[in-house]
């Protein structure tokens, strides 16, 4: 049975994680505040397997992903990680490494907006959780650093050399994830990185209030667009304007669509209701 079955406003405890679920805004908070946020072997896999069970949750309309404490999140845990790996044989190698990226799948593929609210650090695997996200909140607190070449690994993990030039383009990305140098918010904010910049000690509210508009709207129509820009990326424009097409299609047998016409005419504001 599902932990969040119950009452308007449910909470559940997972490895290093929070949830909480109130009036349609999930809100997942990386909870290892000691080692800013790091990730566990079990943290990876719990969050995989969390965002798999609210992306079940018809009640969920909204994500907000966020830190406790003075970060965001500073990657794979180094001692744990890096001491485990370093025994382990190609099979066991290749399964962390997909379970890694089946955190981020996770995040593209969820039905509904995903909001990272980053203050402080966001490095490693922790800036590729705010990559994946559909908008980054940011504090001018915030820095991300994609700094898995500076532990002697390849930039691209998580699908980071897949979505990183699809957000800043192919010269930033490079830079970033080649160097590996940390990007701080001003800069974040200039190359696109962050969707918006917020006042100092903001970021959760602003977040929040993201998240609020983003459930109250029409969550079919969301669910489609996010679906479709993920889709879209790697599709030529013939097939792209195609899949818009019989979507659009769809969404024009739908409640929320004849519900506008109706509350347009009516003039009043447009109740939705994700059907
Ligand atoms: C630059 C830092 C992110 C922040 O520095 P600072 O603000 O000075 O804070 P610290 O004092 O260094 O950190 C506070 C405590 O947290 C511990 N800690 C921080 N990050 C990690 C981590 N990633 N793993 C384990 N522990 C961490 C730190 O040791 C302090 O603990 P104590 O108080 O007990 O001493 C700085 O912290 C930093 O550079 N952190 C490491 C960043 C990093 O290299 N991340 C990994 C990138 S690679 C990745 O994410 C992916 C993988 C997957 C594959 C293999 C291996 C690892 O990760």
């Amino acid at each position: 049975m599902s932990p969040f079955t119950g009452s308007a406003a449910r909470t559940a405890d997972w490895t290093h994680l929070r949830v909480r679920i109130a009036d349609g805004v999930a809100t997942v908070t990386l909870a290892r505040p000691e080692k800013l946020n790091a990730l566990t072997f079990g943290a990876y896999a719990d969050l995989r397997d969390l965002l798999a069970e609210l992306s079940r949750e018809r009640s969920v309309r909204a994500l907000v992903l966020a830190g406790e404490g003075r970060g965001f999140c500073s990657g794979g845990d180094v001692d744990e990680i890096i001491g485990a790996t370093l025994d382990m044989d190609t099979a066991r190698l290749l399964d962390f490494n997909r379970m890694t990226g089946q955190v981020v799948r996770a995040i593209r593929e969820c039905p509904f907006p995903v909001i990272a609210a980053v203050h402080g650090v966001a490095a490693g695997a922790g800036a590729v959780l705010a990559l994946a996200a559909d908008f980054r909140v940011a504090d001018p607190s915030a820095r991300f650093a994609f700094l898995f070449t500076r532990v002697g690994l390849s930039g691209g993990d998580m699908g980071a050399a897949y979505l990183l030039p699809r957000v800043v383009g192919l010269g930033h990305a490079t830079r970033l994830l080649m160097l590996g140098d940390p990007v701080r918010a001003p800069e974040a904010e200039r190359i696109g990185l962050i969707s918006e910049l917020t006042q100092e000690g903001r970021t959760d509210e602003a977040a929040a209030a993201l998240a609020r508009r983003l459930a109250d709207g029409p969550a079919l129509a969301y669910a489609q667009t996010k679906a479709l820009l993920t889709a879209e990326l790697d599709m030529p424009l013939a097939a792209s304007v195609e899949l818009d097409a019989s979507t659009q299609a769809l969404l024009m047998n739908g409640e929320d669509y004849a519900e506008f016409h109706a509350a347009f005419t009516e003039k009043r504001p447009p109740k939705w209701r994700g059907r």
